[in-house]
């Protein structure tokens, strides 16, 4: 069994995690923080975990945590995790951050989007913890800068055309849907129900921090300099993220080639599943697992690719990939406390 703990474990992302290690047969919960509910016991603030997990919150004490984990999660507002990192990598931790502190290559491009000044400690072996793509490199790593929820479903989506070469790399369009989860649970006005119930808006348009992310990864993939137009939107559900991307096919790559390219990209892949021709992904379909659906189209009208995946923001999108990026780093078989479909209906 290994030790874990969880730093934030009263937010959105914190509780789905709780949740998932809790019933995960190699790793017992040693310690869980919070910021405003220190001293509370955890099943009381989460009576849904009642009966499967119970322990006093208690304030961040990075030591502590250290002396007692083999393992720290973080899931807290970006920034934090940097501060404290350097302590857990040198004690010979593993620490996966669900923020966006680990995610970038380059510090001036954290520090331009997040605000924040950033550092890479010495003896960290980061990498972008996108399993699907650098599982190897996962294995190897002692800090997981766990992907955004929008770059999970634009880069799973986009990889095997970029790999194989079969798309334009300019006029990438991504239109992308998210749950209100997705925001965590601090209060803000525009999050509260009638403020987004029976509404649907953009946001963050031409300048949201997921573009970065997603343009470096994608960049990589295709080993060019890659843009990309990112507009996520607010719908009113609770989990849930549908991403719609458009692109150019190159002209002599027929729509076959593509899914056959989709076929064994993602050969053996457990948690993304590519649709039959003509069925295309619902939120519905992954809401509570860690699966990515993925459809796509070919428009005769336009000459456009499209490409459509669905996560749950809180499974795929953050907690469930944290779980399968631990299962790579402690060589655990990787859909070991995933194994479940989606909750339907
Ligand atoms: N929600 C999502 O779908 C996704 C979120 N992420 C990222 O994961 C991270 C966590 O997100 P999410 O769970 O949604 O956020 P929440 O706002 O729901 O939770 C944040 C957690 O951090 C704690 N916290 C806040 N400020 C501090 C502080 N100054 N010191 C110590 N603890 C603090 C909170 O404690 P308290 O409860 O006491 O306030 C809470 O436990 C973020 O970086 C987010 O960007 C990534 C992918 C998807
Ligand atoms: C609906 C909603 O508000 N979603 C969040 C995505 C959160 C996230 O993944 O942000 P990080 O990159 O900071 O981890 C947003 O758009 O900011």
């Amino acid at each position: 069994m290994i030790k874990a703990c969880v730093v934030g474990a009263t937010g959105y992302t914190g509780v789905e995690l709780v949740r998932l290690l809790s019933r995960h047969p190699e790793v017992v919960i040693v310690g869980i923080t919070s910021n405003n509910y220190a001293g509370r016991e955890y099943d009381d603030l989460y009576p849904s975990l009642k009966g499967y997990f119970s322990m006093k919150c208690d304030e961040l004490n990075v030591k502590e945590l250290i002396k007692k984990s083999d393992v720290i999660f973080t899931a807290l507002p970006s920034g934090h995790a940097l501060e404290f990192a350097g302590e857990i990598i040198s004690s010979g931790k593993k620490l996966i951050d669900l923020g966006a502190d680990f995610r970038f290559d380059d510090p001036l491009v954290y520090e331009k989007w997040y605000g924040k000044p950033f550092k890479l400690h010495e003896g960290v072996r980061r990498v972008y913890g996108l399993p699907e793509i650098y599982r190897k490199k996962i294995k190897n790593a002692n800090v997981i800068g766990n992907p955004g929820c929008y770059p999970t479903s634009a880069i799973l989506a986009l990889a095997p055309c970029l790999k194989y070469g079969l798309i334009l790399t300019e006029d990438i369009i991504i239109d992308s849907k998210s749950g209100v989860s997705g925001a965590g649970h601090s209060l803000t006005l525009g999050n509260l129900y009638a403020e987004c119930n029976e509404s649907t808006k953009a946001y963050g348009v031409a300048n949201h921090r997921h573009t970065p992310e997603i343009e470096q990864e994608l960049g990589k993939i295709c080993g060019k300099e890659i843009k990309v137009t990112f507009t996520p939107h607010l719908v009113p559900m609770t989990r849930g993220i549908l991403s719609t991307i458009y692109c150019n096919l190159k002209e002599d790559i027929s729509v076959k080639e593509v899914r056959e390219a989709y076929v064994d990209f993602y050969k053996g892949e457990f948690f993304v599943k590519l649709l039959e021709e003509g069925r295309f992904p619902r939120t519905k379909d992954t809401y509570g697992s860690n699966h990515c659906h993925i459809g796509l189209a070919y428009d005769e009208h336009t000459g456009k690719l499209i490409i459509i995946s669905a996560i749950d923001n809180l499974m795929k999108g953050a907690s469930g990939q944290a779980v399968q990026n631990m299962n790579i780093l402690f060589d655990f078989p990787e859909y070991m406390g995933l194994d479940f479909p989606a909750i339907y209906p």
